[in-house]
């Protein structure tokens, strides 16, 4: 990792390189530090997908970490609300942890909503050139909400619970996602288009 991948710094403050690099720590991986980046509405699916991909790669040997937007927000996030600055502050800071990770080699899948394009934009340029991969799980409003496992459409609807994405708070899109799912197809068949992707770009190398 360099010191121009983080934001300016206290002039006092001197970025220190170490002997052992990502590149070593590739090598005993076997595989290259990446971020799989799911992003989509509230009951898409991103969580049941990274999840069914990690259990996949992790029988496969391949070192992984899953993300995921409600249990960050029990723990580094817990300061955090859904407003847009606590929202951009919230994908800041996995972008930072999740930058750290694929510097310790791993395969990092994430699962929040993360509903602007210029937060996701940001943490593609934290991590070095094609290392971010961006999925996109497309699932209708319509559809999400039919499912509404925690019942929080429901809550939102009723006016219960505020600035809830899709109802009174924007998702804008990805407009070049690296892979675009329809989140209403069966999980094994978006799971098999994951790997294909990962088999594309070389990024694990058994
Ligand atoms: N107002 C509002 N809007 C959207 N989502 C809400 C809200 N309040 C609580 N939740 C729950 O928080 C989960 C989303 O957290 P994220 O950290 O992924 O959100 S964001 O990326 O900062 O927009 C989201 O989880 P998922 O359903 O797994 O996406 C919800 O369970
Ligand atoms: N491809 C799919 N087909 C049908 N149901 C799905 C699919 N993916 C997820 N689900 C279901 O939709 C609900 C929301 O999924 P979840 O992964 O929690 O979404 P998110 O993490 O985007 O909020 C869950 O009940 C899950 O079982």
């Amino acid at each position: 990792m360099t010191a121009d991948a983080g934001r300016p710094v206290d002039d006092n403050v001197v970025w220190h390189t170490h002997p052992v690099t990502r590149q070593d720590r590739e090598g005993l991986h076997k595989h290259q530090g990446t971020v799989l980046w799911f992003t989509g509405l509230s009951g898409s699916g991103k969580s049941t997908l990274a999840g069914a991909l990690e259990q996949v790669l992790h029988q496969r040997g391949v070192s992984t970490y899953l993300l995921d937007g409600d249990n960050f927000r029990h723990g580094l996030c817990r300061d955090l609300g859904f407003s847009d600055d606590d929202r951009r502050e919230n994908i800041r800071r996995v972008g930072e942890v999740a930058r750290l990770m694929v510097d310790a080699g791993l395969i990092v899948l994430t699962a929040f909503i993360s509903p602007h394009r210029a937060e996701r934009q940001l943490v593609r340029d934290m991590l070095p050139a094609g290392r971010f991969i961006e999925v996109f799980v497309d699932t209708p409003l319509a559809v999400c909400e039919a499912r509404d496992p925690k019942g929080l459409y429901q809550k939102a609807r009723s006016g219960e619970l505020r600035n809830f994405t899709g109802i009174d708070t924007v998702y804008e899109a990805p407009q070049r996602p690296d892979l675009h799912l329809d989140g209403e197809q069966l999980v094994t068949n978006l799971t098999g288009r994951l790997l294909d992707l990962l088999d594309e770009r070389v990024i694990i190398n058994f």
